[in-house]
């Protein structure tokens, strides 16, 4: 069968020829629940007492919210099913389970989160969720340690990384995470309140010469496998469980994209808490939360990733005093750094988040802008004075005090 972009009720009518997924008497309902900027996801329902449900995702073969004029690779797909597989090899349980995968319609079939939620609504009605830092600071050990050199052959990890060659999905990356928020260009889309902080942003050349050169990291440092959009639209929760969604822009990438992305995402929602919650100490209780879950995702990570280097290094290297050590440091540098340009992006570029966005009134979500703009440049100017985790906390700190 050739591409086509499914309708409500032909993918119901794909889902009964599925073997095995649904009784014939199913009562199969079909609904297009998509929120994101790239694909159709469909919600499937068998209406009977005690019927299942399942998720298709369809990637179009343009940007959804563009329309044709964006052309976009199909192959997205692909590696997104074929990562979601990995991830639950990897991680087990940490994603949604693949069912089937249809590569002339670039339609995956997987499970039904919905007794889940989108992690960054619950972040903006101040949910806290105890076992999130723990199961994410694992994910990011395991899919990132057992992707990388340390853990694969140098033959099988090169085989690995070409399979995931993921060029145009990275390509929008570097465009709408490193370039234009940093340009004028006209993609870009702020608060007209905080013009002078963006115009000082774009004229700051210290500024772009690091945001230069944590780009060119992402364009040449294959280290591991990422998800490579781990933002907290792309995290579901329960208040005790985490599933990671939407990989389509994994690739071979360094280590601190993934973890600074999910950092940037609970500090713009740090930083959004300007807006959403006028009582001081209820915000200062929340934004407290917040920093200890960034501490702990990175000392779970940190954790984890030492356990499996002294277990599973396969790196002659590995035992070599002060290598572990280093390493790690390097990746806290690069997830500062990372952090702080997709910090910058969210405010500034074309793609915005909801944490902000829904601060209705312009003034106070300027301040919440401002806010998150100083933690940007600080992250992305101090990171190669960081030596642990509670610097990058002293300097979210510092940011929020100046502003
Ligand atoms: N497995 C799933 N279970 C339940 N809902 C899902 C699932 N996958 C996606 N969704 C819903 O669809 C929305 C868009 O999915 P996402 O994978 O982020 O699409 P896009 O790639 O277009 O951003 C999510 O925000 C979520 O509400
Ligand atoms: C024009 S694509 C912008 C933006 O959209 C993607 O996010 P999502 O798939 O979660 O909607 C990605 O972050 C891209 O940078």
């Amino acid at each position: 069968m050739s591409y086509r972009t499914l309708t409500e009720q032909e993918a119901v009518e794909y889902a009964r020829k599925i073997p095995n997924l649904f009784p014939q008497d199913a009562r199969l309902v079909s609904r297009e629940i998509g929120d994101g900027n790239l694909n159709f996801v469909f919600h499937i329902k068998d209406e009977r007492p005690s019927g299942k449900s399942i998720i298709f995702k369809q990637a179009l073969p343009y940007v959804r919210v563009i329309g044709d004029s964006w052309p976009l690779t199909l192959d997205r797909a692909r590696i997104e099913s074929e990562a979601l597989i990995l991830e639950n090899e990897l991680c087990p349980g940490s994603v949604p389970r693949v069912y089937h995968y249809d590569t002339d319609l670039a339609l995956i079939v997987m499970e039904d989160l919905s007794d889940y939620e989108i992690m960054r609504k619950g972040l903006v009605e101040r949910k806290r969720y105890p076992n999130f830092a723990k199961q994410i600071g694992t994910f990011l050990a395991r899919t990132l340690f057992l992707t990388s050199d340390l853990a694969m052959s140098p033959l099988e990890k090169k085989r690995k990384a070409a399979s995931f060659t993921n060029p145009e999905l990275c390509n929008i990356t570097e465009n709408f995470v490193f370039t234009y928020p940093f340009l004028d260009d006209p993609s870009n889309a702020y608060n007209p309140l905080i013009t002078n902080t963006v115009q000082r942003i774009w004229s700051n050349d210290e500024l772009k010469l690091e945001v230069a050169r944590l780009k060119e990291r992402f364009m040449t440092l294959g280290q591991a496998l990422l998800h490579g959009d781990l933002h907290t639209g792309s995290i579901m929760v329960t208040e005790q469980d985490t599933k990671v969604i939407d990989p389509e822009f994994a690739y071979y990438g360094p280590m601190g994209f993934d973890i600074g992305a999910v950092i940037a995402n609970l500090l713009l929602n740090y930083a959004a808490h300007e807006g959403h919650t006028p009582d001081p100490q209820e915000r200062e209780a929340y934004q407290a939360y917040l920093l200890e879950t960034v501490s702990e995702v990175w000392r779970v990570f940190e954790t984890e990733f030492r356990t499996l280097w002294e277990e599973q290094a396969q790196e002659p290297y590995a035992k070599t005093p002060g290598y572990l050590d280093a390493y790690l440091l390097d990746v806290l540098k690069d997830a500062a750094g990372y952090a702080g340009c997709k910090m910058m992006r969210r405010v500034i570029g074309l793609a915005h988040v909801p944490d902000l966005e829904s601060i209705a009134d312009p003034a106070l979500r300027a301040k919440g802008e401002t806010l998150a703009l100083c933690i940007g440049q600080e992250l992305v100017l101090q990171r190669g004075t960081l030596s642990g985790i509670d610097d990058v906390i002293k300097l979210i700190a510092a940011s929020a005090v100046q502003n």
